[in-house]
């Protein structure tokens, strides 16, 4: 019979700047993987929840205290001498500069371009996860207008990340509204995101592709040549379907009722929190009948940020 590796509890934390900038440090000499670049963190004692372990970490590898820390993803890594459980926190608030009591380096970097290397194999996707803004803004044009829609992403220095979602659009007058929308939003560092068929999209100027819950079930692969490939999900089983097909993001809901499904059942906050209890390896955004002023409590839920329709376009 062949011997299993431990499986090892880790925590790990992002300390957040508001600019969106996030620090990394170097793993000490005489540990495994000595030199790569990490979030900082360890393993969690027996006994200790995850949130504890890491203001441990924090206070005793570099002299933080942890005053606001919300949970974001989890994710299992085999490397070759154990096998990792890694829970991965971001910091928002703390007290005291970073200190390198284990003789490690420390550094700010900006999501998408990282400046240091080595980093650990595992988490690469977790680094991409910075990349996703903290509010996914979704279209409305039959309730909320097409003219206020672009002119609200005009007026603003970056319109940040756009989802077209227009289901009662033929495949022409959604390309025509596509188009439209990623000249505004493109020039000035916006992303732009299409909830639809697939197969329509060939050409179009779209940095990714969105997936209903339907279209989810139907694929067995993730689309091909897309940076950017989420899905909704309204449960467990879909949250664990998107993350088999490797998708960046979910949108998880309904957190709260909503004019545009009222029909469907919501789960509040506590519902939406125990649906992402059972270790979901992709960033999750909280959706339904949110506006801006609810990201703290959705990250608070272990969101990583909210999505906001009728919300985006105040
Ligand atoms: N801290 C941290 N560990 C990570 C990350 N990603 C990742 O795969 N790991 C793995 O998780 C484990 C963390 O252990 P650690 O060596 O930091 O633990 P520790 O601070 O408690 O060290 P100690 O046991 O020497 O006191 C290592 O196997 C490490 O390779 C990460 O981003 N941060
Ligand atoms: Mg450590």
């Amino acid at each position: 019979m062949s011997e299993s590796k431990p499986v090892i509890s880790v925590v790990a934390g992002a300390l957040m700047r508001a600019d969106g900038s996030f620090m990394l440090g170097s793993r000490p000499a005489g540990k495994p993987y000595a030199g790569y670049w990490e979030f900082p963190g360890g393993k969690v004692e027996p006994g200790e929840t995850p949130l504890a372990a890491l203001v441990r970490e924090f206070r005793e590898e570099m002299g933080i205290e942890v005053s606001h820390a919300t949970p974001w993803l989890t994710r299992i890594h085999h490397y070759e001498h154990a096998s990792v459980h890694l829970r991965f926190f971001r910091i928002w608030a703390w007290q005291g500069t970073p200190q390198p009591h284990e003789g490690q380096s420390f550094a700010w970097q900006t999501p998408g371009h990282h400046s240091v290397t080595p980093m650990l194999p595992a988490n690469d996707p977790v680094l991409r996860s910075l990349q996703l803004p903290d509010v996914l803004q979704i279209s409305c044009v039959s309730e909320c207008g097409r003219d206020h829609t672009l002119e609200v992403l005009a007026q603003r220095d970056n319109p940040g990340w756009v989802m077209v979602r227009e289901p009662q659009k033929s495949r022409e007058q959604l390309a025509d509204f596509v188009a439209e929308v990623a000249d505004i939003v493109h020039p000035r560092g916006g992303k732009l995101l299409v909830n639809t068929d697939p197969a329509w999209i060939r050409g179009w100027p779209v940095d990714g592709l969105h997936l209903s819950g339907q279209r989810l079930a139907a694929l067995d692969e993730r689309p091909p040549h897309l940076a950017w490939v989420g899905a909704s999900a309204h449960s467990s089983a879909e949250l664990a379907r998107a993350a088999a097909l490797g998708l960046d993001y979910a949108l998880l809901g309904h957190v709260q009722p909503t004019a545009s499904h009222p029909q469907q059942a919501t789960l509040g906050w506590n519902g939406f929190a125990r649906l992402l209890q059972n270790e979901i390896p992709l960033p999750v955004f909280a959706i339904g009948g949110l506006q801006a002023a609810d990201l703290d409590t959705a990250r608070t839920h272990g969101a990583h940020g909210i999505a906001l329709m009728r919300g985006a376009w105040r």
